[in-house]
């Protein structure tokens, strides 16, 4: 069995935990759920730099890259430094993260929060909602057609961006649908690790013009972003090039002045 694999295994068993302990309904009366949701890809739309930056302790690629941080202090840095949206891991098992990690994110700034996460189930898409998401990604590579079509639904009908994950043409052509907002293309296979920016740029023209292009994964300078912008992208999701350094948010602010 592939990572992938074994990952959407374990995120099967405990979701299926979740749902025996916290019913949808508690989760539609939390305060968070009737929050007023921002959106990314109208940020990316407006931005010049585009930059989404994440939050991320550890990833199966790469079992440590920083675990000394508060979620609040790595926030509001990122926010400090003028990005449009953050990125908020909640796999425990795998990346060290969990939905406290996006609850004290949401506390803490007013940027668009996309919850990082194997969504495989309608379930994880409200827990999202009442934990002060904005934006959900869904993956290609772990979803048929039909459950992209009703996880983005559903998002849709609660007012949160969807941004969907591919790394091949295949799953490109099987995810274009008018539900989604964002489409992004991860530089790094999920079940090789391999990463390669030609990914995204040989998939851009794939790419119809509605949907905002992101460029994830595997980006660590200014000229990648600068070779990846003619193709269309207006979304970059960066994680480790900020996170493996003491002062994410200053990382990040000094990236995007250069950018600007
Ligand atoms: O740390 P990087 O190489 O900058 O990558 C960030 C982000 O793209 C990556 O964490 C990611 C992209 N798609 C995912 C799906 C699940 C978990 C993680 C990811």
């Amino acid at each position: 069995m592939n990572i992938l694999d074994k990952i959407v295994v374990d995120k099967r068993k405990e979701t299926d935990l979740r749902k025996s302990l916290i019913p949808v309904s508690q989760l539609e009366n939390s305060v968070l759920f009737a929050r007023e949701t921002v959106s990314l890809g109208k940020a990316l739309r407006n931005s010049s730099t585009g930059i989404i930056a994440e939050h991320k302790r550890r990833s199966p690629s790469k079992s440590e890259i920083n675990q000394g941080l508060n979620v609040q202090d790595v926030a509001r840095g990122y926010e400090n430094a003028g990005v449009c949206g953050m990125s908020v891991l909640t796999d425990g098992k795998y990346f060290g993260g969990s939905l406290d990690d996006l609850l004290l994110a949401r506390a803490s700034v007013r940027l668009p929060l996309l919850r990082k996460e194997f969504i495989i189930d309608e379930y994880q898409i409200i827990e999202a909602r009442a934990h002060g998401a904005d934006v959900i990604l869904l993956i290609a590579a772990i979803l048929s057609k039909e459950e992209i079509k009703t996880f983005s639904e559903l998002a849709k009908s609660l007012d949160l961006d969807v941004l969907l994950e591919v790394h091949n043409e295949a799953e490109l052509q099987k995810s274009i649908m008018p539900s989604l907002d964002m489409l992004g293309v991860n530089n790094r296979n999920l079940k090789t690790f391999e990463v390669s920016l030609d990914t995204s740029k040989s998939l851009s023209k794939l790419i119809p013009d509605e949907f905002v292009k992101v460029s994830e994964s595997g980006i660590s300078s200014i000229e990648a972003i600068k070779n990846l912008k003619p193709y269309g992208y207006q979304g970059f999701l960066i994680g480790e090039n900020f996170m493996k350094t003491d002062n994410p948010g200053e990382n990040a602010k000094e990236f995007i002045k250069q950018l600007s």
